[in-house]
């Protein structure tokens, strides 16, 4: 069934899944799903049909991954958010890390607009959509501190593929079900790694940071 919870519903939901939400936090996220599961009727942007189903099986991975991204130092100035499709994990990650400028790319046209109506209620700060393939990114935006992607391209791939978006010391962030990367990385150090569990499966986050020379 395609409902989509309220702020007080997200907020228990979410509580019993070990996160407690801000009133803010809670009602931001359920206007999201509200959007998410009412646009997602007529067009496929997301698996799941039910908003507590996108809370529980994608949503919980952006926060989890805002903790992490908290903690690193320095913080990054630009973040791509590759392939981002209907915002994730970009638009909830903005409900809770408001750090750096943001830019959620995806070329598909409905979910760039879908995404930019989402900003546009939302007001999410420094968030911003780019209707654009990443080979098409202007010089100007070439030059992030951290890319983040899910379910865009194969880790390996996506390392060789974004290296020149990045500044010097940019990092990428992975998501991945294996805990530790195997050799394959060269032009990167990997940063840490981080374990977090998702509707009972441990999931990982690898952190890369590019290594010149
Ligand atoms: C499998 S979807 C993942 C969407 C979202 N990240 C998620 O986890 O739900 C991959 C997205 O990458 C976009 N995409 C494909 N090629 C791209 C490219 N060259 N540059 C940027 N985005 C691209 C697609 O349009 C699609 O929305």
């Amino acid at each position: 069934m395609s409902h989509a919870p309220d702020a007080a519903e997200t907020a228990a939901r979410s509580a019993a899944l070990g996160r407690n939400l801000s009133a803010e936090e809670a009602r931001l996220l359920a206007v999201y799903l509200d959007m998410l599961v009412r646009w997602n009727r007529r067009m496929n942007l997301v698996g799941p049909a039910s908003g507590l189903e996108i809370l529980e099986t994608l949503i919980q991975d952006s926060w989890f991954l805002a903790d992490l991204l908290t903690e690193l130092a320095p913080q990054p100035g630009e973040i791509l958010d590759l392939g981002a499709g209907a915002g994730l994990p970009g638009i909830p990650l903005r409900v809770f890390w408001k750090s750096g400028r943001y830019f959620l790319v995806e070329p598909r046209r409905k979910r760039s607009i879908f995404m930019e109506q989402a900003l546009a209620v939302l007001r999410l700060p420094d968030t911003f959509v780019l209707p654009v393939r990443m080979e098409d990114l202007p010089p100007a935006r070439r030059k992030a501190g951290l890319v983040v992607s899910r379910a865009f391209r194969p880790w390996r791939e996506l390392l060789a593929d974004v290296r020149e978006y990045l500044a010097p010391d940019g990092r990428v962030l992975i998501m991945s079900n294996a805990p530790r990367p195997d050799a394959g990385f060269s032009g990167y150090a990997l940063e840490k790694t981080r374990e977090y569990a998702v509707a009972g499966k441990v999931r990982f986050f690898w952190l890369f940071v590019r290594r010149d020379g």
